[in-house]
């Protein structure tokens, strides 16, 4: 239905589990024509390989450490790192660790973040940042849910946020 009105799925299932139920997995979202999936990258390099080698898949994206965690850079570019060279397309990091994470893995390799956040809240999300600084940090994509989501009018919000990254 969503791709009938011209729309791409994330299929945002963050997967891990042994590669061979990995691997049909993403054969599975490849038959549903999802535009991208998540898998985890603590899965290991067994697992991530065995997404990534499923012909005509989705792009997949792996986690590296939860937004909702406190974590180093260091460690978030480990994984990058490892999704990177096991074929993985891009990884889901905090919005902090973007310049790093291309700096270290290439302006190809995607970065999606969620973790966004105009104004300060007390929520779970734990390393956050504004759209504007995500998009000037070079995110491909940033995800936002709740600031969507929970304001009094959802539409609206999307103008805000859509107007902070669009102005130069
Ligand atoms: O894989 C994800 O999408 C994800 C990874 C991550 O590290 N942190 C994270 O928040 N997410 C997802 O991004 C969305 C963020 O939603 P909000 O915190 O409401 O903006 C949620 O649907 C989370 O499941």
């Amino acid at each position: 239905m969503i791709k009938d009105g011209g729309k791409e799925v994330l299929l945002d299932l963050k997967l891990h589990d042994i590669p061979a139920t990995v691997k049909r997995s993403v054969e599975s979202a490849r038959e549903l024509g999802v535009f991208s999936l998540t898998v985890h990258s603590t899965g290991g390099e067994e697992m991530l390989k065995a997404a990534a080698s499923v012909e005509n898949r989705p792009r997949i994206w792996a986690v590296t450490v939860l937004t909702s965690q406190i974590t180093v850079p260091q460690e978030v570019v480990k994984m990058a790192k490892l999704a990177k060279t096991c074929g993985i397309d891009g990884v889901i990091s905090s919005p902090l660790e973007i310049g790093l994470i291309k700096k270290e893995c290439g302006k190809e390799f995607n970065v999606v973040t969620p973790g966004i956040r105009s104004a300060k809240t007390d929520d779970d999300q734990k390393r956050v940042s504004t759209p504007e600084a995500a998009v000037k940090e070079g995110a491909d994509f940033i995800v936002i849910g709740r600031p969507i989501l929970e304001a009094a009018n959802p539409a609206e919000a999307v103008k805000n946020i859509y107007g902070s990254i669009t102005k130069d």
